[in-house]
């Protein structure tokens, strides 16, 4: 599922952000990302997503070695392979739960499901909330309506950013299992940034990358 090698990334080309020798992942096993605030968590879920593109190294995600890319084909295999939770949840605040979940078809050109995307709802337990607007929801609510907005078309990987900050230790677990829940059922993996070390104990069967302290860190 995952192919890295000596994989670097740095916004400045004089200070690498990332230098990563290896990292393989099987279909369908989960992984997490751990590491102390800036040590890069982010920018590498941003590189597995084609969102940003490598310096140097070899990065494939499903099959797909991403460096071969141009930035529009990246953009068109994101909306096919890739679904994203990310860190501040990215919920449109004019669009009902529906039209937000259906929006990453909206995005990539593909056809919308209506009845996929309630379904999902429905698992999740926002049955009564598809009309719904985000000002509305819980901050919950919200966080299930984005886990179904980042399966609902089927992804191959989905890559959850931070899913746990803030979260009481119940409502970690509950996330963390829902999240490997949903994968399971879309038949994806998963990987999830932390520097929560909850959500080892939540998914002890993943593997673990570990990012060491940015250089220069306190
Ligand atoms: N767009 C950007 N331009 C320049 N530097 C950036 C950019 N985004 C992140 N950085 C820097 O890259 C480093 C890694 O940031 P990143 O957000 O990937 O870390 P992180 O491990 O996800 O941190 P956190 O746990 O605090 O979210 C930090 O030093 C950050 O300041």
């Amino acid at each position: 599922m995952l192919h890295l090698d000596s994989l670097t990334y740095g916004y400045d080309s004089a200070r690498p952000v990332l230098d990563i020798a290896a990292f393989h992942l099987p279909i369908g096993q989960h992984a997490l990302l751990l590491g102390p605030s800036g040590s890069g968590k982010s920018t590498l879920l941003h590189l597995l997503a084609g969102i940003l593109a490598p310096q140097a190294g070899r990065l494939e995600v499903a099959g797909t070695s991403l460096p071969s890319l141009t930035p529009r084909q990246r953009d068109s295999w994101r909306g096919r392979a890739i679904g994203l939770l990310p860190q501040q949840l990215a919920l449109v605040p004019s669009l009902n739960v529906l039209d937000n979940v259906l929006l990453p078809a909206y995005a990539s050109d593909q056809r919308p499901d209506p009845a996929r995307a309630a379904s999902l709802l429905g698992q999740l337990g926002l049955a009564d909330k598809l009309d719904a607007y985000p000002y509305a929801l819980s901050g919950g609510q919200r966080q299930r309506a984005a886990i179904a907005r980042a399966v609902v078309m089927r992804p191959q990987l989905i890559l959850a950013d931070e899913p746990t900050a803030n979260l009481d230790d119940d409502a970690c677990a509950t996330v963390v299992h829902l999240l490997a829940r949903q994968a399971a059922q879309a038949g994806a993996s998963l990987v999830i940034a932390s520097h929560d070390a909850r959500v080892l104990a939540a998914l002890p069967n993943a593997a673990v990358l570990r990012l060491p302290r940015a250089r220069g860190a306190a």
